[in-house]
């Protein structure tokens, strides 16, 4: 290059810097105020995740960046960053308490992965939380004595063995799970128990960060509106609630879970018995297969004992996984017999019937494929 061309690179980088550095010191005052709602929502008591004001926010902004020629995606993609990055920071100054005067609340198996997460949220809320885990069993009555509320929180193949083994709770002490299933843990709880019964579902993984847009599946047991301070609170950590009978939580789970779950675990087996090389399949990766092996990776990097239960949990799922392996046999048989037509017709009809789904989970995809693509190191 020409020593001008170069000596202007470095002129107009050295901008970029300036640029880059004033960016920094403008985060850095967007996050001093940003901390300083979020103390403001502490006290008054508002949930961390507001979808409207963050709605009408994100409007503008999109707007403002039209009008000077910058993408719209690009601003709200930068600032959905900066909110999921205050939502991470909210935790720091704790949650506003919906129940005072709250006698101690117990999570068995508080020593857990998601059993941990309430713990933290609980007590960054102000609550008094006790742990029974699996070695404090002798001293379960001191630890559930004058219990406001147990959350039973331990792996599915013991949670309704463990429910049974409680001591008796006084009549007003509310009940709860966070167990995967929910039909049989929540029977399991009204069974045991005389008082207040709530099964749960966080939607989510004990590595979230934040319960910010998170979903939590209620399935009511008994005397709802005794535990309705419990579901203001999640909603004060900024989670989502759906309510759901256990029996249609459990159906749709077979799909969402298990099936799911099941057909990632074939997916790695398979992996590991071609005996494939990660490191040349990621060098040659689209950003959609990256997602794939990041979504089946990430399975083998969880518990095997969580993910065999979630799959073994339901008999119904057999079936469900029975008849996805007809499905592929099926698929298999129109490829082998070389039937191109067949199988585009088929493409063609299963594309019709996810109709508007199709172009919406497109455009949901696009965005995750580019921040695969953004994380490419190879
Ligand atoms: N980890 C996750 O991503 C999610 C888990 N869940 C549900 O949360 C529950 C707990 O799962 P994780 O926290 O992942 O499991 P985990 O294995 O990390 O924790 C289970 C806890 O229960 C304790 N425990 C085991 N047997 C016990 C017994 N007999 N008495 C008392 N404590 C006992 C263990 O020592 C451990 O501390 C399960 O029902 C699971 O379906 C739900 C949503 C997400
Ligand atoms: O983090 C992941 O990969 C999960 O799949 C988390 C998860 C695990 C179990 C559940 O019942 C719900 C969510």
């Amino acid at each position: 290059m020409q020593e001008k061309s170069t000596q202007d690179l470095e002129r107009l980088r050295d901008q970029i810097d300036d640029v880059d550095q004033s960016l920094i010191s403008l985060l850095r005052r967007r996050m001093d105020l940003v901390a300083q709602v979020g103390a403001v929502k502490h006290k008054a008591g508002v949930p961390i995740y507001a979808p409207q004001r963050e709605a009408s926010m994100l409007a503008k902004r999109r707007n403002e960046a039209q009008e000077v020629g910058i993408s719209p995606q690009l601003v709200e993609d930068i600032l959905r960053r900066l909110m999921r990055e205050s939502y991470l920071n909210e935790k720091d100054v704790g949650f506003k308490q919906i129940k005072t005067d709250l006698r101690p609340i117990v999570i068995v198996g508080g020593h857990g992965q998601l059993g941990g997460l309430f713990h933290q949220m609980l007590t960054l809320s102000g609550y008094e939380v006790r742990i029974l885990d699996k070695h404090d069993w002798d001293q379960a009555e001191a630890i559930c004595d004058n219990a406001s509320m147990v959350i039973v929180s331990v792996p599915i193949s013991v949670t309704e063995s463990v429910i049974s083994r409680l001591p008796t709770l006084a009549d007003d002490c509310i009940l709860a799970d966070l167990t995967s299933v929910k039909s049989k843990p929540v029977a399991a709880m009204l069974a045991a128990h005389k008082g207040p019964v709530v099964g749960l579902h966080p939607m989510f993984g004990p590595d979230v960060g934040s319960l910010a847009k998170q979903l939590v599946v209620v399935c009511h047991g008994r005397d709802s509106d005794a535990y309705q301070w419990l579901l203001e609170q999640i909603k004060i950590w900024g989670a989502r609630l759906a309510e759901a009978d256990a029996h249609q939580h459990d159906e749709a789970m077979q799909l969402v879970q298990a099936m799911r779950h099941f057909s990632s675990f074939v997916y790695g087996y398979n992996l590991y018995k071609e005996n494939a090389d990660l490191d040349v399949l990621l060098q040659f990766s689209s950003p959609i297969y990256r997602l794939e092996l990041a979504m089946v990776g990430r399975l083998f990097a969880q518990d095997a004992e969580l993910y065999t239960d979630i799959i073994f949990a339901q008999e119904h799922s057999h079936d469900a996984i029975a008849d996805y392996l007809k499905r592929y046999q099926e698929a298999l048989k129109i490829l082998q017999a070389g039937d191109r037509d067949q199988f585009i017709a088929t493409f063609n009809e299963v594309g019709k019937w996810f109709g508007d789904f199709a172009g919406q989970f497109q455009r949901e995809s696009r965005n995750m494929l580019k921040s695969a693509n953004d994380s490419r190191q190879i």
